[in-house]
This record gives C-alpha cells, sequence and structure tokens, in this order.
C-alpha cells in the first residue's frame, strides 16, 4: 500500500493572509484523516510564510496518524515579522519539541519560491550525517529529498537515511509532454536503486490527479506520496472527502 500523507502549506497560506485563525490547520488535519489520508505533511520554512512552528506544536499534540515534517535542517532560527506570531526556532529546535514520526530533509534555502531541488550529497552528506543520527536518536525516521539520481541514491543510504523521498516536480513538469516516458523512466530506475540500497521509497511535489495514477503503475515499492499544493484546489473543487477518495482510488 502506498500511503497518503497531505500536506497542509497552503491552508496554513491562506490562514496567514489575514490576522485570524480560520481556517485552521488542525481543523483540516482532522478532515483529512477522517477522510481517509494516512498521515499529515508540513514544511515549516524559516519565513513561516504558511506553517509556522506554533502549528507544528499543535498539531503534534493532536495527530492519532504519521506526521512529517520537511524542512532544512540547517535552517537557523528567524525573528517572525508578524505580531503576536512566535519566531521561527530553527528546524532542528521543532522536532526536538514535537518528536513526528518522519523527518524529510530537504535542501531548501530562504529565498527558494519553493522545493526545485534535491540533495547533493557529495556536497552535503559529511555534514547531514550526524543530523540524520541525531533525528533517529529523537525517534524520527529520517528521508532525505533527492532528485533522480543514481549515484546520488547509493550516498543517501550511505549518510544513514532510512528513505529518500524523490522530487516529483521534473515529472509533473513533463506529464502532459513528449519526454514523459524518458522522464518517467528516470523515476523508475531510482526507485530500483533505492530497493536495492534497502532505502524506503516516498514521492512528492506537484503531484496530482492526472499524473499520480502512471506513477504510482510504474514506480515500484512506493511507500508514500505527500501532496498538498493541487490537493488543496481538488479539495475545493470536489470537496475535500470526493478529493481524498479520488487520491486514495489512484494509490490503490
Ligand atoms: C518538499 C516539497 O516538495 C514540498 O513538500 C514543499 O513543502 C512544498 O513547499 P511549498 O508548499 O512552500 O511550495
Ligand atoms: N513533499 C511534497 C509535499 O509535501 C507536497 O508537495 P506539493 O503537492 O505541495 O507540491
Amino acid at each position: 500500500m502506498t500511503a497518503l500523507s497531505i500536506n497542509l502549506n497552503k491552508i496554513a497560506l491562506i490562514r496567514n493572509s489575514r490576522d485570524t485563525e480560520y481556517p485552521s490547520v488542525i481543523h483540516h488535519a482532522q478532515r483529512c484523516i477522517a477522510a481517509g489520508a494516512h498521515g499529515i505533511t508540513v514544511h515549516p520554512r524559516p519565513d513561516q510564510r504558511h506553517i509556522r512552528a506554533d502549528d507544528c506544536y499543535d498539531l503534534a499534540k493532536v495527530l492519532n496518524v504519521e506526521f512529517n515534517i520537511e524542512g532544512n535542517p540547517f535552517a537557523a532560527a528567524m525573528k517572525s515579522d508578524r505580531q503576536g506570531v512566535s519566531d521561527y526556532p530553527g528546524f532542528m529546535e521543532i522536532i526536538r519539541a514535537t518528536r513526528p514520526a518522519q523527518c524529510t530533509l530537504v535542501p531548501d534555502n530562504n529565498d527558494q519560491l519553493t522545493s526545485d531541488h534535491g540533495f547533493d550529497l557529495t556536497r552535503d552528506g559529511e555534514r547531514l550525517a550526524p543530523v540524520i543520527a541525531e533525528l533517529k536518536s529523537l525517534g524520527a525516521r529520517v528521508s532525505l529529498f533527492m532528485d533522480p539520481v543514481p549515484e546520488q541514491i547509493r550516498l543517501a543510504r550511505e549518510v544513514g537515511a532510512d528513505r529518500i523521498e524523490l522530487y516529483t516536480g521534473p515529472y509533473a513538469d513533463a506529464f502532459a509532454g513528449a519526454r514523459r516516458d524518458e522522464v518517467l523512466q528516470q523515476f523508475v530506475v531510482a526507485s530500483e536503486v533505492a530497493a536495492e540500497c534497502e532505502l524506503g521509497l516516498n514521492a512528492g511535489h506537484d503531484l496530482n490527479l492526472h499524473n499520480l495514477a502512471l506513477f504510482k503503475q510504474r514506480v515500484h515499492h512506493l511507500l508514500e506520496v505527500s501532496i498538498g499544493h493541487a490537493f488543496t484546489v481538488d479539495a475545493i473543487d470536489l470537496g475535500l472527502d470526493r478529493a481524498i477518495a479520488a487520491y486514495l482510488e489512484r494509490l490503490a
């Protein structure tokens, strides 16, 4: 079975567009779980443009499903620019306080619009290894956000990762074009390399109701997908329950 983890970043983005608590991240987490989601994912970025540290603390108190927190482990503390909003304490501080089931480490810098590449472990592997060890000592399963590059995936095992999350942006970009099968094959090969290295396999970024079924059909050993951006719009179009059901149907 491939688990569906719903990313709530965009619920928080809508909330932050006004000084209110509506929509509630907690309420939508509970609604997604009640509708059948297997997990909840959030990505607290240092500028807290959407998910804030306080959201992570609140979710950790109430979730009864897998909680996956994504972020750059080297992201330092940052002062909040909003009155009444706590400062961003640093990614590792959030993890120490919340102890999530899974941490997905992502090499984003603070001014990126969104996540758009995986780790270069030839450069970052040495300094990631002790971070991974600490996260595992906190009880977290550690996943590394990776491009579908075999030699990079082999290094993920060496630095102690439990899983990798394949960055599926390039697949989503190619999906409607002539290069779809060529790009998809890169992910098929990457999934086999991950299996050879005894790395669990997650995937995410720009997956949606159009491109998910083919990815699931062709990329084996897929343990989890995390989906937020497209899901949020689908929930508006279809209703939250029907949107969750539609994603689960494509993962069956
Ligand atoms: C790591 C990844 O691909 C996404 O989970 C990321 O959380 C998207 O971030 P935004 O929602 O800020 O675009
Ligand atoms: N790790 C991917 C994720 O959590 C959500 O990505 P997206 O569906 O918002 O692009």
